[in-house]
């Protein structure tokens, strides 16, 4: 072999080297996360904060990367064709291909791509440099590749992709929640599970509204201003809660609300004796919030209101029902305390459960992990009486989705307790008595 086929070899290794160079830099760009670049930026790293301004325009960068890639293959190819050409004749070309095609595919573009892929974040730091260098030289090359492809799609009728889309859509970031510890066992598969449930409800807050969480009006336990004061206090007294709707002489009008401790402020203004209680003088005055408010706003409003209770109206201004600022909270975090008889009766085998009528469909979703439908009524007996168009004679058994549904209990016009189970698990049918 003579001095220049020497010289020959060594570069089309070099160049085989600087192509496999591209393509680690390449995919370790491409797969680092922008939560970690976003992270390490504000840390002060300025590695990190090079990448974050490049991830802005993403397209350029590839494109550059991709001129500078193809520039070192086809240099090398061309000149591997020639060297061999020189040893075999004609023949030359195809062992050139052949070997070629070989080379750069192993050693150019999977070897550096498996190994930028082992950990992006760290990879994508170190090729910065790589990265800053490339677009100096090919920066210009990449704008004219990129205008041309536009152009061209411009000229076949398609739509030029969008240069800068801002962020991640909610789709994407929802599916990344659903990977989110996914995989994992035990302690932590479970905490990934809550962790996901959190996600999912910060971002439901935007398609939710105070009528989705509000305590319905059948259910408010309120004061009567015209009732004995030592009722009323009995009734404060016995009660779970801690605010209440004082309502006006005729049961309809809202004169305010009242927390224990006014309760507490007006029996010492009393001097002591409930006869002279005077709730009405200690009483704030309501917050007042139409049913469509979209919850985020309804949370943004309770920051600042003193009372975090809202008297919840139609678009008539006719009472629906209360929201507090821990029915908001709960889509986040869910139920906080489970009110009265536990939420949910026990998982029985083959995934059959009881549950009260006035339970929360998302409350059960949420629970168990179901996916029964949350748009259709806001309570699983709701569902059921939507779905039967009226409420239906105990025994009734029905489908919805995926599930098998049996009415167990019904009180008045309002179904008290119903069985479900999962369709699929249980062909076997209905478990216990009934
Ligand atoms: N007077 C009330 N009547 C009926 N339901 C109420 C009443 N007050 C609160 N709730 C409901 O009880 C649940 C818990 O609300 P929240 O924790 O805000 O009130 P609380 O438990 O009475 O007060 P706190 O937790 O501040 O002592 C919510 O679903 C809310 O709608
Ligand atoms: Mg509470």
């Amino acid at each position: 072999m003579d001095g220049s086929s020497l010289v020959m070899l060594g570069v089309i290794l070099a160049l085989l080297c600087a192509s496999a160079l591209f393509s680690g830099t390449e995919t370790a760009f491409t797969a680092a996360s922008r939560a970690f670049i976003t992270r390490r930026a504000r840390e002060g790293d300025r590695r990190a904060a090079t990448l974050g301004r490049l991830s802005e325009r993403k397209d350029r960068v590839v494109a550059a990367i991709l001129v500078g890639n193809n520039l070192v293959n086809t240099t090398a190819t061309a000149l591997a064709s020639a060297l061999l050409i020189a040893w075999f004749g004609e023949g030359g070309v195809a062992y050139a291909s052949l070997v070629m095609t070989l080379l750069l595919v192993v050693f150019s573009e999977v070897l550096p791509k498996t190994l930028a892929l082992r950990s992006p974040d760290a990879a994508a730091l170190r090729v910065v440099p790589v990265l800053s260098a490339t677009m100096r030289l090919l920066g210009p090359a990449a704008d004219l590749v990129n205008g041309v492809v536009r152009a061209t799609l411009r000229l076949a009728g398609a739509r030029p992709p969008e240069a800068d889309r801002p962020g991640i859509t909610e789709d994407e970031l929802l599916g990344a929640i659903e990977l989110h510890g996914m995989g994992q066992q035990g302690p932590a598969d479970l905490a990934a599970r809550q962790e996901r449930g959190m996600l999912r409800g910060v971002l439901a807050l935007d398609d939710m509204v105070v009528r989705d969480v509000m305590t319905h009006r059948s259910r408010i336990v309120g004061l009567h201003a015209s009732a004995p004061p030592e009722a009323m206090l009995a009734k404060v007294l016995a009660s779970p809660h801690a605010r209440f709707p004082l309502w006006g002489r005729d049961g309809e009008e809202i004169l305010g609300v009242v927390h224990a401790r006014d309760v507490l402020r007006a029996l010492h203004a009393a001097g002591g004796d409930p006869a002279r209680l005077d709730l009405a003088a200690v009483a704030q005055p309501a917050a007042l919030v139409i049913e469509s408010r979209p919850l985020r706003d309804q949370l943004q409003d309770f920051r600042k209101a003193p009372v975090k209770m809202a008297m919840v109206l139609d678009e008539y201004g006719a009472l629906k029902g209360i929201v507090t600022l821990e029915d908001i909270v709960e889509v986040v975090v869910g139920q906080i305390v489970q009110r009265g008889e536990a939420i949910l009766g026990d998982l029985a085998e083959g995934g059959q459960v009881e549950l009260r009528g006035d339970l929360r469909v998302r409350d059960i979703n949420r629970e168990l992990g179901w996916d029964l439908p949350e748009d259709e009524a806001a309570t699983i007996g709701g569902l059921v009486a939507a779905r039967q168009r009226g409420i239906p004679a105990v025994g009734t058994e029905l489908a919805i989705g995926r599930y098998a549904l049996r009415v167990l209990e019904r009180r008045g016009l309002r179904i008290d307790r119903l069985a479900v189970r999962p369709k699929d698990q249980t062909e076997a049918g209905w478990m216990g008595p009934g």
